[in-house]
């Protein structure tokens, strides 16, 4: 659950990250913007420079010693980062030593527009970031998506191609598309590249302007639910055996029978890198 007190917000993370730890979880995923409320009025306010150095921002800061002092992994979720007079929805990612070894930027911004429903220009105050995430963990190779990056299919077909066992997304879904689209984009991503995806909402506060849809998952490589929860806060731990990812791919061959003769995804950034 996120509040506007920052400060509460960062100990309270930190309890939960402890509390995760303490029941096994050697990765923790936090959800999208856990710093402060979702909304645009709030993102210049809640924003952190990284840029000095990871553990001169307060929240990043407590992710790094988290990680350090509780031997875990952690997908930061994500926090509003300042870089000069850019503002990014960036998710950082720490080893078990507390080193940042990843930072996602949101590459797709969220703007939508359902009149009566819900309308949100996430391009009004962020920019979109230009690298796709992969990241090498001890508990597997990781590929990064916020919330909105989760409906571009490409992403996840790019992150699988370049061996990613897992994909999390912190997201913060919302009560129109939530219900429809929140599993289904997940149990999609799982199922059409056999691997497991793991996502991270905050809990919903009626109180706020953005409602969130909340039911964090664990999807495995066949589609199924391993584990979720419902709208309110909650710590969800579950189990990820990549050997059902390995059984899966033999029982359903896609990538050998994948036509590369007659389509392709082509890796544009890896392209340009070179
Ligand atoms: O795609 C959606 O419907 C929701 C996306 C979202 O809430 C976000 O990107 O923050």
């Amino acid at each position: 659950a996120v509040t506007p007190d920052k400060e509460r917000n960062i100990l309270h993370a930190r309890t939960a990250i402890e509390e995760a730890a303490e029941k096994g979880a050697k990765l923790v995923v936090l959800p999208e913007i856990w710093n402060g409320p979702y909304s645009n009025d709030s993102f210049p306010v809640y924003a952190e420079d990284i840029g000095a150095g990871f553990d001169k921002s307060p929240s990043t800061a407590m992710l790094s010693e988290a990680a350090r002092l509780l031997k875990v992994t952690i997908i930061g979720g994500s926090i509003a980062e300042r870089d000069g007079d850019k503002l990014y929805n960036t998710c950082c990612v720490f080893d078990t030593d507390g080193n940042l070894i990843a930072k996602h930027r949101k590459i797709h911004l969220f703007d939508i527009d359902i009149p009566g429903k819900i309308s949100f220009k996430e391009s009004k105050t962020l920019t979109a970031g230009e690298s796709p995430t992969v990241v090498d963990t001890e508990v597997g190779r990781i590929g990064i998506g916020i919330c909105y990056d989760i409906r571009f299919q490409e992403l996840a077909i790019l992150y699988a191609a370049r061996g990613a066992h897992l994909i999390c997304y912190p997201g913060a879904f919302n009560t129109t598309t939530g219900p429809l689209h929140w599993e289904l984009l997940q149990r999609a991503r799982a199922t059409d590249n056999q691997l497991y995806v793991a996502t991270c909402s905050p809990a919903r506060d009626p109180g706020a302007g953005y409602q969130a849809w909340g039911h964090s998952t664990l999807v495995g490589p066949f589609g199924e639910v391993l584990a979720t929860t419902e709208h309110e806060e909650a710590i969800i731990v579950a189990e990820i055996d990549y050997s059902q990812t390995e059984l899966r791919r033999t029982n359903l061959p896609l990538e050998k029978q994948r036509r590369g003769d007659l389509y392709q995804l082509v890796d544009v950034h890896r392209l340009n890198s070179k």
